[in-house]
């Protein structure tokens, strides 16, 4: 690995849309530091270490500032690092293996803006400033469409005529960093051997489900942008095409893109609050609807993945909402009780790994993302080769 900080250290930065994450890890893969810019769009929490400190984030921008300025504070100014190491949400159908970032993969991903508009535009900005602060920072991306390259055609195609499919419309599917963490991580937590049909739920803000057989994604809930599926914090999920050319035509595009993206899911419904602790403390109707809005719709989906999947053996949850929202487990796990599955509910409460009960016929466990430590991996092995 070139070293122009003289270290081995890599800094990785993942930018989902509500929060930037990061994490410092050595040549050994040993997490030096984490971290995370919680809550932007509105009052923020900057957690570096154990220091944490409110403040607000309009956007994303001011929340890496924050950020990069309290590395620098904590002795790890960005002369410090070897290399960065980026999550890009939307690579296309071209980037799909982790690269490292030159100005043409830069103008590749910014071509898949408009398929990740809530995403993409983060990550790229968070290039841009390393770049400009370190021009000689070796930087490399992972991409979050990339584990669901072993779908079958029939499952990633729209029933489009091929010459549509030929300009990118189709069904690529995202946090597939996180599944791919997932499905490394889990013997290991859980002491078992990976589940033949694992369905895994990534329940963040932007929120998806993943059909794992054998290791592999075979169906995912996402498709062409990461709008399609759940409900999400402020994203639709599934709507009808005819609707949105409906609202499209009414409001314009740039109005229909923005409500879609940023004003629907559980924000539309509750009348503002997106964040999942907020509406699980809010007593109003609306918030309670639009909690159950999204337990209801993620499992409507996971019938379908598991349809998919001719079956299911095990369950398992991740994400923000996923390992810390209770409630919203033992509510999705409710509607899976027809096939037999059963969580304890002590367990449950205390956020335990394993979460089924004795009588269940189906395991579930809570495994953390570590999306960051799968993208250093990557970058560490990328730039040995270089
Ligand atoms: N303790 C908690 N209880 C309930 N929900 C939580 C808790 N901690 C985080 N969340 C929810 O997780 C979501 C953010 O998840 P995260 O995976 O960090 O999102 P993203 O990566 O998309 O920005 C928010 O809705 C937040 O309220
Ligand atoms: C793809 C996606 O929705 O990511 P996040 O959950 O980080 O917003
Ligand atoms: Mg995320």
């Amino acid at each position: 690995m070139s070293k122009p900080g003289n270290s081995d250290l890599v800094l990785v930065l993942n930018a989902g849309s509500s929060s930037i994450k990061l994490a410092v890890f050595d040549g050994q893969l040993t997490q030096v530091l984490t971290g995370i810019a919680d809550g932007i769009g509105g009052p923020g929490t900057l957690k570096l270490g154990d220091v944490k400190t409110t403040q607000a984030f309009p956007d994303h921008a001011t929340a890496l500032h924050a950020i990069l300025q309290a590395l620098e504070t904590k002795g790890f100014p960005i002369s410090r690092f070897a290399a960065a190491a980026h999550r890009v949400v939307h690579g296309g159908t071209t980037l799909t293996q982790p690269t490292r970032i030159t100005p043409e993969v830069l103008r590749a991903i910014k071509s898949c803006t408009p398929l990740a508009p809530l995403h993409n535009p983060h990550n790229i900005a968070a290039i841009e400033t390393l770049a400009a602060l370190a021009p000689d920072l070796p930087q490399v991306a992972a991409f979050d469409t990339a584990f669901h390259a072993s779908n079958p055609e029939v499952a990633t195609r729209y029933a489009l005529p091929p010459q549509i499919e030929a300009r990118g419309i189709r069904r690529y599917g995202f946090h597939g960093i996180s599944y791919a963490s997932l499905v490394d991580s889990l013997p290991g937590l859980t002491g078992t051997p990976l589940p033949s049909r694992l369905l895994a739920f990534h329940l963040g803000n932007g929120a998806s489900i993943c059909a794992i057989r054998d290791g592999e994604s075979i169906a995912t809930s996402m498709g062409y942008s990461p709008l399609e599926g759940l409900t999400m914090g402020t994203r639709t999920g599934m709507i009808d095409g005819n609707a949105v050319l409906r609202l499209a035509e009414e409001d314009g595009i740039a109005a229909t893109h923005h409500l879609l993206n940023k004003e629907s899911g559980l924000r539309g419904l509750s009348g503002g609050l997106s964040d999942m602790r907020a509406l699980l403390t809010d007593p109003s109707p609306a918030s309670t609807f639009a909690v159950e809005h999204f337990c209801y719709w993620a499992i409507r989906h996971a019938g379908s993945l598991i349809a998919a999947m001719q079956g299911l053996d095990a369950v398992a949850f991740t994400g923000g909402i996923g390992e810390n929202a209770a409630p919203v487990r033992a509510r999705i796990m409710d509607g899976l009780s027809w096939l037999g599955a059963q969580i304890d509910a002590r367990a449950n409460a205390a956020g335990d790994t394993r979460l089924h009960a004795h009588s269940s016929g189906i395991a579930c466990w809570i495994i953390p993302a570590q999306e960051e430590r799968m993208i250093a991996g990557d970058a560490q092995r990328l730039l040995s080769d270089d």
